[in-house]
């Protein structure tokens, strides 16, 4: 046993991740993310703050599926020349992918926000196991934030794209980019999104999640500019 859930195998799978995901993760970082979701189902237990209870699932559709933005991340983070990052994840539940992003990019500064009070509880405690000192939470509605510039806000799970700008766009820094996680190219959203908010789509990039048979993407939207 790796930790008192995860074993010796999914240490494996999750080394195996890792390298289909191109991403050169520490040992430590592969610790941190089995610790988390050990906590994440042992919390569970009590405060029901995700409904996949099972370790392989989670370890499938919540790490491995927020493991595949990094790369495209530290690549946008790269090209854009950034030091510290700063993300806001909104209605990040029990931390995803905000969790995923705090341990494998550490020269971000990741604050979670959700309404939920005990799932950003869950988030704070998180930071003081894994001594995440890049992770923060906060527990409001999003609209009702402290509008901030944060170089990238993400959201996985969280609402149409339309209802992302409109919820969360204020808190981008100029230059900023929108990352919303989805399923499916979301063709309807994105014309939506074009047509009722300043925010168009700058790419859509398809990701292939290890072990899920299930199609995602991740969109990155701008502002757009006066003459747009
Ligand atoms: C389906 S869950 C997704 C959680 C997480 N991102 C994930 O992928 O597992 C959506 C979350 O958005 C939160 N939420 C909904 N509306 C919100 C708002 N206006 N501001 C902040 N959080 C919100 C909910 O409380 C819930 O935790």
């Amino acid at each position: 046993m790796i930790t008192d859930i995860f074993t010796t195998q999914h240490a494996r799978d999750l080394d195996q991740a890792c390298s289909d995901l191109a991403l050169q993760a520490t040992n430590e970082e592969k610790k941190q993310l089995l610790e988390y979701l050990t906590q994440l189902l042992k919390w569970n237990k009590t405060y029901n703050l995700t409904a996949i209870r099972e370790p392989k699932q989670a370890l499938v559709q919540h790490v491995f599926d927020s493991l595949a933005i990094i790369a495209p991340l530290l690549k946008h983070i790269k090209e854009q020349n950034l030091n510290t990052i700063r993300i806001l994840d909104v209605g990040s539940g029990a931390g995803l992918p905000g969790v995923v992003i705090a341990i494998m990019i550490p020269n971000t500064e990741v604050t979670c926000v959700d309404t939920v009070g005990k799932k950003m509880t869950f988030v704070r405690q998180i930071a003081g196991v894994l001594k995440l000192s890049n992770l923060s939470a906060i527990q409001s509605r999003v609209e009702q934030l402290k509008a901030e510039p944060y170089d990238i806000v993400t959201s996985r799970a969280f609402s149409s794209l339309v209802d992302f700008a409109q919820l969360a766009g204020e808190h981008v820094k100029k230059d900023g980019v929108l990352l919303g996680m989805k399923g499916k190219e979301p063709h309807q959203e994105i014309e939506e999104l074009e047509k009722n908010t300043n925010w168009h789509v700058d790419k859509i990039e398809n990701l292939n999640v290890p072990e899920l048979n299930a199609q995602r993407c991740l969109v990155w939207m701008k502002k757009k500019e006066h003459n747009d």
